[in-house]
């Protein structure tokens, strides 16, 4: 090793390389009318750590981007990295992969399989990221007593309120440990109790260093992030840190320094 190279060692909090990075994103959709211009143009950085919030009006985009981010959709332009990796060149299947091992993702509406019990419901991504039956179960039983679900296991989503539904989605996302929470409006078929659980389920990993993009009309849902970007008409309008600090110019998305 070169004595100027730097000293290899672990990544800190400080490290300037982001879980996730997107520039110049664009996506428009082609539908029945008009094109849809859902994202025009999208810089964004998320450090590890970071609790981002997403708000902004119906048909601005919020979901298209998550989409993108998820690799759930293509981009027309624009590319994503995860961890420094450059995600251009990653087909179906290896977005596939990397929402078994990197990504978790929870939808507005669950998106259970409802002929599985809850247990197995849990248990499925771990098994297809190649887990041992045995550690799926063990994962499975932890993520469902801490959720206040170790009574349910054997039930059929059907059977449950809408409330421990997406608490069962959000076990099945973090069942693999992702580094990287993806939500789109988790709460948004939840009533008012519902809303509060997911709020304080997600301030509750949040706080344990999950990384978590949510994309939310919910302002009190919004108020547990610790980063607000606002979106509206395909951009980032404003990119703001929670508890002051000044907002961003619009169209600007820097990144955050993590707090200690
Ligand atoms: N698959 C699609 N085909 C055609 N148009 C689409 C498609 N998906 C989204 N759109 C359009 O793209 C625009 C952005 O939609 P998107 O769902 O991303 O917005 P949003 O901010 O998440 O809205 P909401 O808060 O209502 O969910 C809208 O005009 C929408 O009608």
């Amino acid at each position: 090793m070169n004595a100027a190279d730097p000293v290899p060692g672990p990544r800190t909090t400080s490290d300037p390389v982001p879980l996730l990075r997107a520039e110049g994103l664009v996506k428009t959709h082609y539908g029945e009318g008009a094109p849809a211009h859902a994202v025009r143009g999208v810089d964004l950085a998320v450090r590890k750590g970071e609790f981002v919030a997403v708000t902004g009006p119906s048909g601005a985009g919020k979901s298209t981007l998550l989409h993108l981010l998820g690799g759930l959709q293509r981009p027309d332009a624009g590319s994503i990295w995860l961890d420094g990796e450059c995600a251009d060149g990653y087909g179906e299947a290896r977005w596939a992969v990397e929402r078994r091992r990197r990504i978790g993702i929870v939808f507005q509406f669950f998106n259970l399989v409802s002929n599985l019990s809850v247990a197995d419901n849990v248990e499925l991504p771990a098994l297809l990221a190649g887990v041992s039956p045995r550690q799926a179960r063990a994962e499975r039983e932890l993520l469902l007593d801490e959720l206040g679900l170790e009574d349910k296991e054997r039930s059929m989503p059907g059977e449950l309120s809408g409330g421990e539904q997406q608490r069962v989605a959000l076990a099945r996302a973090l069942v693999n440990h992702p580094p990287l929470l993806l939500a789109d409006e988790p709460a948004g078929s939840l009533d008012s109790k519902g809303t509060r659980e997911v709020t304080r389920l997600l301030s509750r990993f949040h706080q344990r260093g999950q990384t978590i993009v949510l994309v939310t009309h919910d302002a009190r849902l919004a108020s547990a992030a610790d980063r607000v970007i606002s979106f509206f008409d395909g951009r980032i309008a404003d990119d703001a840190e929670l508890g002051g600090a000044p907002s961003r110019a619009p169209g600007i998305s820097g990144v955050l320094e993590l707090k200690d």
